[in-house]
């Protein structure tokens, strides 16, 4: 089932402390944005991947992209303050019918065989998106002093790529522009219409670089991939 993928790849990469926008770091002698794209450019039901990027790396963005063959790229987007901006410039340049994806660029470890189930759950339900149960035990807390522990059972810890249909992503986009309502991901955003939102399994792979400790942790995650061919 066909679907084109906006991928957020505009922020500066401030936990990772790297002193650059982190999806330019390598991994296993690519840069990780590229582990990123390659899913996608491989994926034959994708139908085009729309970049937000800081537009000062477009330059060096292209010529890596050119070097790695990755040719479905439709539109580099000038990224905004908040990831949530950044995707809301690239919305208004995608086709706007059928499903559409977000994935994070530094999240390079998204296993192709997880995208079909997410796309055929975002088709009959509207929306969907990939997570895993939390391992850990969850406490809010009022400064250092815990104040509540969360019931564990029903946590997810929530990952990209969120699939959607096309006019239900831009309608969110929408009402939270007009609210000025600022979420962390873009089913958040899809919540607020009261829309049903679908949980597709994922797996432990997919982490988020964010921290340098997760430059190590991707390290690790290759190795075990190189070990299964
Ligand atoms: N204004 C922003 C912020 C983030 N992103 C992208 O959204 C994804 C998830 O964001 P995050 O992990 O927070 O990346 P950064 O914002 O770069 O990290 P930090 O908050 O540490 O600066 C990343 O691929 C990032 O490039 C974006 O396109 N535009
Ligand atoms: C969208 C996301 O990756 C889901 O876990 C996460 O919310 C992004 O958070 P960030 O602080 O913008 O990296």
């Amino acid at each position: 089932m066909a679907y084109q993928v906006i991928i957020p790849a505009a922020g500066q990469g401030k936990r990772m402390e790297a002193g650059k926008n982190k999806i330019l770091l390598e991994v296993n002698g690519l840069p990780v944005f590229i582990h990123t794209l390659n899913v996608f450019q491989k994926d034959e039901s994708c139908k085009g991947i729309f970049l937000a990027i800081n537009p000062e790396e477009e330059k060096a963005l292209k010529e890596i992209l050119d070097e790695n063959h990755i040719t479905k790229v439709v539109a580099f987007v000038p990224g905004g303050k908040e990831r949530q901006y950044s995707i809301y410039n690239v919305l208004k340049h995608v086709r706007q019918e059928g499903i559409i994806l977000v994935h994070d660029a530094a999240r390079p470890f998204i296993d192709k065989e997880l995208i079909l189930p997410l796309v055929e759950a975002a088709n009959k339900n509207g929306a969907a998106i990939l997570a895993v149960p939390v391992k850990d035990t969850i406490k809010k807390a009022a400064g250092n002093i815990v104040a509540e522990t969360v019931e564990r059972t029903s946590l997810w810890a929530v990952q990209t790529p969120q699939a959607f249909r096309f006019s239900i992503l831009m309608d969110a986009y929408k009402k939270a522009e007009q609210d000025n309502f600022l979420g962390t991901d873009d089913a958040s955003l899809v919540e607020r219409l009261g829309q049903e939102i679908v949980i597709v399994k994922g797996n432990y792979d997919n982490i988020k670089l964010t921290t340098p400790e997760d430059m190590y942790f991707a390290e690790a995650i290759i190795r075990k991939r190189q070990e299964r061919l």
